[in-house]
């Protein structure tokens, strides 16, 4: 698992420890190193390569240059410019000693320092750490520098390291005002934890891969609570989060989804959900929908059954137009979808009527269970609902059911540019588990929040929020009665479906989503690969499946 906190925290983590004289620093800048060689390592060498480093005035370019000058020990050429034209002095008498050069920027429009930037191979951003308490990016010479060096920097091919985050985001919640002067990095090398900003969008995309340097202050953190998680294979291994299906298992045991989506004119979200879920695991999908629309999904998905029964989640809404009222009044079956959706989230909040139960082939006393909201059934949502009614809007969606709340101004760019706060005020107005779809899933709930970012761009396609609705449905289902008598948390729920629905879509495109232990490998690059489609996504879920599986032995969790 890997735990992001606030700037804050780990600044007061830091201080008891510093106190005691614990070289925070030099920890941290020896673990960059190593990092830095790794990369240099891997691009023809560290002797006579050349090594850019960009440092500020405070701690975090103290960092990069004690790096530097265990990169210039080991033979690197280490020029750093100085952009606030000084540095913490004895890190610059360090670098000095070691035969670094330095260049103290007074001319933001130095040429010396642009040439520096077009010839380097490797570059350590080391312009602003955790110090920023403005949001306000990075300001003066050093932003005017950053702007112009970006293209520079990426001419050159150099490999670029964010020291500790990529300077000029916020280091808590991933906002990035400025992002023409933010340099995009290939790694981040984080010190002591991760800072929760690294895990969310829109910061992510600039922190690259993430390395977390141990220098000794996990035991500080470990009664804070982190801003965020993120679960990774060896968490669904070691809490056995996806259930192997026993040898005395019948198909009513290893959980039935039920799927209201789609529709006679709009049949492929119905097919895609259905087939994601069956792909997931589950020993069963209903399909609750027209005739025409069911023949549809039958002829896509043979083993579906077209028949009301008892379910253990439900996924409503896929396929379905947001605007109820025009569709359902000049469409029956529409408006027969949405009473159906509507009768299962009653069942779910335990106000389900004997019309409602009736609708859903249930019989008096039927019990609550998960239910998932997506696209159609995402409006006029009640509040305060309860975790195990799941939302998955994506910032389009969340937009409008922001505005129905009485937040007019919140607009899709808006959530774009700052998705974990605008999730948590969704999960402060509804309630519920919202998942908010996009480069990065961030997931809001009881339990905390948790950032995914399995997949891959491949997956900007239509239809790949449908399959995800199905494989959240099918582990909900899986895990029903856990989640329904309060023993797990439906967010890590959700968490591991975005993770299935990422892992399939990157080896759709074929790449290797995680180190496998057995000299597999992790593509460093998630946007290489080649283009999927959702029929290929779902081919691919059981691999996935798979491979969070191997190792991981009954959950212990009883379908009933
Ligand atoms: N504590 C420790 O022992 C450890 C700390 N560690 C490291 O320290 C880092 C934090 O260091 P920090 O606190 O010195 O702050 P830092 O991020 O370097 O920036 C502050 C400087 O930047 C400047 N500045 C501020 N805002 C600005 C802006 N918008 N645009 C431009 N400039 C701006 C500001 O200058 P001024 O405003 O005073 O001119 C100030 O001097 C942390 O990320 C980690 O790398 C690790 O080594 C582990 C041990
Ligand atoms: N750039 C991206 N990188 C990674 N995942 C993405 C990206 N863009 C979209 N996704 C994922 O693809 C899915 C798209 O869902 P959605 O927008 O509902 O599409 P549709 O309605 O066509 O099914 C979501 O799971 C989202 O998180
Ligand atoms: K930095």
């Amino acid at each position: 698992m890997i735990e992001g906190f606030s700037a804050e925290d780990v600044r007061a983590a830091e201080e008891p420890l510093l106190a005691a004289g614990v070289p925070l620093m030099e920890r941290a800048a020896f673990g960059l190193a190593m990092r830095a060689l790794a990369a240099l390592r891997a691009r023809g060498g560290v002797r006579g390569a050349r090594v850019v480093v960009l440092a500020g005035r405070g701690n975090n370019g103290a960092d990069a240059m004690l790096a530097g000058a265990h990169l210039a020990a080991r033979g690197a050429a280490v020029s750093t410019i100085l952009v606030a034209g000084s540095g913490v002095d004895h890190a610059v008498a360090r670098l000095r000693s070691q035969g670094g050069r330095f260049l103290a920027l007074q001319d933001a429009d130095d040429p010396r320092a642009i040439e520096m930037c077009r010839t380097a191979t490797l570059v350590l951003d080391g312009v602003l750490g955790t110090g920023s308490a403005a949001n306000t990016g990075v300001r003066g010479n050093a932003r005017t520098l950053m702007a112009q060096a970006r293209g520079a920097i990426a001419s050159a091919g150099a490999f670029v390291i964010a020291v500790d985050q990529p300077s000029g985001i916020d280091s808590t919640t991933g906002a990035v005002p400025d992002p023409q002067a933010v340099l995009p990095a290939d790694e981040t090398v984080t010190f002591g934890a991760a800072k929760a900003g690294l895990l969310c969008e829109p910061a992510a995309t600039y922190a690259g891969t993430i390395t977390v340097i141990d220098i000794g202050m996990g035991a500080q953190l470990t009664a804070t609570a982190p801003v965020v998680r993120r679960l990774q294979v060896a968490d669904v291994r070691a809490e056995r989060l996806l259930r192997a299906p026993r040898a005395s298992d019948h198909k009513y045991l290893r959980g039935v989804v039920g799927i209201i989506a789609g529709s006679a004119h709009y049949p492929g979200a119905a097919i895609m959900s259905c087939a994601a879920a069956q792909h997931a695991g589950v020993g069963m999908v209903r399909y609750f929908g027209p005739r025409e629309a069911a023949s549809q999904v039958i002829a896509a998905n043979p083993q579906v059954v077209h028949a009301a029964g008892r379910v253990q989640a439900y996924v409503a809404g896929s396929g379905l137009p947001a605007d109820h009222d025009s569709q359902a009044g000049a469409d029956r079956e529409l408006a027969a979808q949405y009473s159906a959706s509507a009768a299962a989230l009653a069942l779910a909040l335990g106000t389900a009527s004997p019309v409602d139960l009736a609708r859903l082939g249930l019989g008096e006393g039927a019990a609550p269970v998960p239910i998932v909201l997506d696209a159609g059934a995402l409006t006029a949502l009640p509040r305060n609902l309860p975790a195990h009614v799941v939302l998955t809007p994506h910032a389009g969606e969340l937009a409008s059911l922001l505005n129905q709340a009485g937040h007019p101004d919140v607009t899709r760019a808006g959530i774009e540019g700052a998705p974990l706060r605008f999730a948590r005020m969704a999960h402060g107005i509804f309630g519920g588990t919202l998942l908010l779809k996009g480069s990065t899933t961030i997931i809001a709930g009881a339990g905390g929040v948790w950032s995914q970012n399995d997949g891959t761009a491949w997956l900007a396609t239509a239809g790949a929020g449908d399959a995800l609705a199905g494989i959240v449905g099918a582990v909900l289902a899986q895990n029903s009665s856990l989640i329904m008598t309060g023993r797990q948390d439906t967010g890590r729920i959700v968490a591991l479906a975005a993770m299935i629905h990422g892992m399939s879509a990157r080896f759709a495109a074929g790449l290797h989503p995680v180190a496998d232990g057995q000299g597999g490998r992790i593509d460093p690059d998630p946007n290489l690969g080649r283009p999927i489609t959702v029929p290929g996504l779902i081919e691919c879920i059981p691999r996935a499946v798979a491979q969070l599986l191997s190792a991981s032995p009954d959950n212990g969790g009883t379908i009933v």
